[in-house]
């Protein structure tokens, strides 16, 4: 039975490194498939993950119909078993319900990979119709961590070392740390220090608390960051 499966985490939690494992896998078995994505960090058609695989995909844009590519490629005599489409959050609700139309008008195994949420904490648009339609949503075990140690959770964009919370939804960027110098980038908190903007550099310079996003939360204090034996689970 064919299925719409979601894989989905904050920035840097693996999604695109499995992406490329379970295209493998299936092509390892003979299997057909076809590998989107959109947006993707290492330039158009490209699925990269921070591990350093890299891999040619098709470019997503709002002109791809999923249906109609699939239908044109199997009219050709190359049958699709299954389709990798990774940055899935790029995508728009209409190319979501494509995909699940695959899954159960032509059998085709769907497997999507994408953040959830943005900067701001508010779904994406194809993120937020996978979650309304995928048969199984995993949320990747390899937990990016907070500078805390916690469980990051959130997606914080960080411009002149200052994290924002105004902004394009869509601004391509990297995590620090990563090869080359982003020119957007990103941090990956835990949610206590996602409200109150608390990024690992305003935790190592002490100062006053910043203004809280507008979310109804009890008052958490700033701490140390803990160990991972320490760590909550
Ligand atoms: N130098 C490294 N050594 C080991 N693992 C690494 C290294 N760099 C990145 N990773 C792993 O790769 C993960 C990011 O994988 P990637 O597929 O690029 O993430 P995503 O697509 O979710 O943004 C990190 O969470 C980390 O586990
Ligand atoms: C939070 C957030 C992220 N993005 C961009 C930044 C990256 O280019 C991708 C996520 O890629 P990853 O493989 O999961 O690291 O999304 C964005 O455009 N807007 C945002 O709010």
């Amino acid at each position: 039975m064919a299925e719409l499966a979601f894989f989905t985490g904050t920035m840097d939690c693996g999604k695109s490194t499995l992406a490329l494992q379970m295209d493998h896998n299936h092509r390892a078995r003979g299997r057909h498939g076809l590998i989107f994505t959109s947006n993707d960090r290492a330039g158009e058609a490209t699925v990269s993950s921070r591990l350093g695989l890299q891999r040619e995909a098709l470019e997503v844009d709002e002109t791809v119909d999923f249906f109609a590519l699939v239908v044109a490629e199997a009219t050709q005599g190359r049958a699709v078993h299954y389709l990798i489409c990774d940055e899935a959050q790029f995508y728009t609700r209409e190319q979501v319900d494509q995909l699940a139309r695959l899954v159960d008008e032509l059998e085709i195994d769907v497997f999507a990979f994408g953040i959830t949420a943005d900067f701001r904490a508010q779904l994406f648009p194809g993120s937020k119709r996978l979650l309304e339609l995928a048969d199984r949503t995993h949320v990747l075990q390899v937990e990016a961590l907070c500078w805390c140690g916690r469980r990051a959770t959130h997606n914080a964009r960080v411009v002149d070392g200052h994290m924002v919370t105004d902004g394009d939804q869509v601004a391509v960027g990297d995590v620090a740390g990563g090869d080359e110098a982003p020119t957007v980038e990103y941090e990956v908190l835990c949610r206590r220090h996602f409200m109150r903007r608390v990024t690992s550099r305003r935790a190592s310079v002490p100062g006053p608390e910043g203004a809280l996003l507008p979310f109804d939360l009890d008052v958490c204090a700033v701490k140390p960051p803990v160990s991972p034996s320490d760590r909550r689970t």
